[in-house]
Order: C-alpha cells, then structure tokens, then sequence
C-alpha cells in the first residue's frame, strides 16, 4: 500500500506525512511538494515504522517518481485563508494547482483513491472528476472530497452538551459542503442521541459552519486549521485504507460525485446538487455505497439544507466551468 502527499511540505502537508509515516498499514510513503520535501522526508525517515519513505521536487520528474504506482493520492496542496477571505476567494490559485496534480494521478497512477483536501473543496472535487473525466480514467468511487473535519468539530463541539469523556464515541452526520453555509450538521440524527437545548441549537450549528473561521482569525494571518485538518485527513485516510484492506462496515461522510455512486441518484435528484457530502460506506472499492439520509432530517435542519443547495449548485458549476472552458490565460 503506498500513498502519496501532494503539499506534503506544508501546514497540513507536515502533520499528516507524520502521522502517515506512523500508521502501521502504510508500506510505502512518498511526499511531493514544490519546495522542501527533502528536509521533512529526511526529518521523517528516521521513525521507526514500516513505511518506506521519499520525498520529491519537481525538478527531474519528481512528480512522476512521486505518484507512480501510488494506491492513494492525499491532496493538501494550495494557499490557506486569510482573515477576511472565504474558501471561494482560495479558487484563483487552487484551482489550477489541484488540477495539476490531478492530472499527475491520472497519468501515474490512474487507479489510485483521490482524498481532495485543498480548497475550495466544493469546487475543488468537481474540477479533480472533470479532469480526471477528460484523461479518460475517472472512477467516482475512488475520488472524494475530505469533509471530516466538519464531523469531527461536531463531536467535539457538542461535547460540552452531551458530557461524554470521549467527543468521537457520538456520531453526528454532517453533510453537504465544506464551507460556511453548505456545511449541515444534523444533531437530530446523532448515535447515541443528544439533546440539544433549543437555545443552544443555532449557536452550536454557527460554530461547526464557521468553524474554520475561528481557526483562520485567531491565527491571525498565519493561515487556517493545519493540525487538525491533519487529524481529520488521517482519520479519513486510515478509515479508507482498512476499508481496502478489507474491513467491513466503515462509515464517514464525504464529498462525492453522486451519479457514479451506488445510491447517490437518489440523493442527485432529492438535493439537486451532483456533489454532495454524504455517510459513505467504504470498501475494497472505495465507496461501495452512499445513504441517504436527508429524508430523516427534521424541519430545522431541512431549512438549512435549502441554503446549502443554493451555495453547492454555484460552487459545483464553477469547477466544474473550470476545467470545460478555461480562464484565458
Ligand atoms: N478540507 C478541509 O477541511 C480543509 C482544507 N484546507 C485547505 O488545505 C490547503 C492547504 O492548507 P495549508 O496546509 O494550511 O497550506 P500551506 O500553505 O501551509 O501548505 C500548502 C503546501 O502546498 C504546496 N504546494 C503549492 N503548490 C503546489 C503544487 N503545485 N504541488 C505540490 N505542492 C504544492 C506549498 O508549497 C505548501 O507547502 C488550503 O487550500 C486550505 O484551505 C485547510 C483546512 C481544512
Ligand atoms: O477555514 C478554512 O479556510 C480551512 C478549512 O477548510 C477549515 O478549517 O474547515
């Protein structure tokens, strides 16, 4: 099993290849970044577990060493907010760097799971699907847009509510997006279930939708959540890796391209949005099926999930606008 980490230099890029190089079913790690990977491959190398590690450049093909053969793609590279931009403001440069390394992945290694992380993600996936669309070789089961941390912010937000010692033993789906409004935590469906004040509702939805914002402005100009984005994206990753390797009933919600997943049709025509974050069961395959759950919804959270069908359905058009007809350069 080999995985590759395109940005793997940077905020995120440095925690996850960490956390990767440590992760026991892992056989081989490879780092890919415009600038620094042979300071931090050299710096991880020295850990003491399986995972064969190597860094590279761009310089003398390193892209192509890099992903060759990989059997997953992990991609956290492009600029991170600022206080006072959106993800959207993020898709001028993104854009064109997710498409790049996409574009690598369907050259090097076309049969490899793509974990998009980079932002805008809402646009961001539907680029990678219409590359990889255009390179002849996309299988919407093996590429998702990386949502876990909207998930892991719930468990830990309504932990001060809920009092469990342990913020992930509640399972709280949260669907849609991945940014302000288009991200829909649904307390309503939490395992086991949680009651919620109704004077706390609002606050505690506000705080998972602009989660990101708090990270961004109390970083205050030194970018956005690395670290725990790192552990959201390993948390992901790993879950993806014991579902290839064969072990069964692994649930998380992900950005996924819903007509060329089995059940997400539904979902497609219940949402009017392709591109939807949504609980994936993942397997062998990668997403061997989506739920839909949006039915199961109450009142309160069907009103949210209105304004995210308004928000995805531009983000959507415009990746997806991206990679059809390119911006003159
Ligand atoms: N999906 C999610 O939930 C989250 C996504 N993000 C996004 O992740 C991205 C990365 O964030 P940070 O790590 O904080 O940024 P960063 O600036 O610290 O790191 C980005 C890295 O990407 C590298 N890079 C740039 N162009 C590249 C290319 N063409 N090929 C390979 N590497 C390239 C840079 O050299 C840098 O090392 C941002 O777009 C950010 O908005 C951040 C947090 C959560
Ligand atoms: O807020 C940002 O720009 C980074 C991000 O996606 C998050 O923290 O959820």
């Amino acid at each position: 099993m080999k995985a590759v980490v395109a940005g793997a230099s940077g905020g995120i890029g440095q925690p996850l290849s960490l956390l990767l190089k440590a992760c026991p079913l892992l056989d081989e790690l490879s780092l890919y970044d415009v600038v620094n990977t042979p300071g931090v491959t050299a710096d991880l190398s020295h850990i003491s577990s399986p995972a064969k590690i190597s860094g590279y450049l761009p310089a003398d093909d390193g892209i192509a060493k890099a992903f060759k053969d990989a059997d997953v793609v992990v991609i956290p590279a492009g600029i991170p907010r600022k206080p006072g931009m959106t993800r959207d403001d993020l898709f001028k440069i993104n854009a064109g760097i997710v498409q790049g390394l996409i574009k690598a992945s369907a050259q090097y290694c076309p049969k490899a799971f793509i974990l998009v992380i980079s932002n805008p993600v809402n646009s961001t996936v539907p680029i990678a699907a219409e590359t990889l669309k255009a390179e002849g070789v996309f299988d919407p089961k093996r590429l998702m847009g990386v949502t876990t941390l909207d998930v892991v912010r719930a468990e830990t937000f309504v932990q001060s509510l809920t009092g469990e010692r342990d913020p992930a033993k509640t399972v709280i789906p949260v669907i849609g997006g991945h940014s302000g409004e288009t991200i829909v935590p649904l307390f309503s469906l939490a395992k086991p279930s949680v009651n919620i004040p109704a004077d706390k509702l609002d606050a505690l939805t506000n705080r998972v939708q602009f989660g990101g914002d708090e990270v961004v402005k109390a970083k205050d100009g030194a970018g956005s959540a690395t670290l725990s984005m790192a552990y959201a994206g390993y948390r992901f990753t790993e879950k993806l890796i014991k579902a290839v390797k064969g072990e069964a009933n692994i649930v998380e919600p992900s950005y996924v391209y819903l007509p060329g997943v089995p059940g997400g049709d539904a979902i497609a025509k219940e949402t009017g949005c392709d591109y939807f974050s949504v609980p994936v069961t993942l397997g062998p395959s990668g997403v061997e099926k989506v739920e839909n759950i949006v039915p199961n919804a109450n009142e309160y959270e069907k009103k949210l999930l209105q304004a995210a069908y308004t928000g995805l359905k531009g983000n959507i058009e415009k990746g997806i606008e991206f990679v059809k007809n390119p911006p003159q350069k």
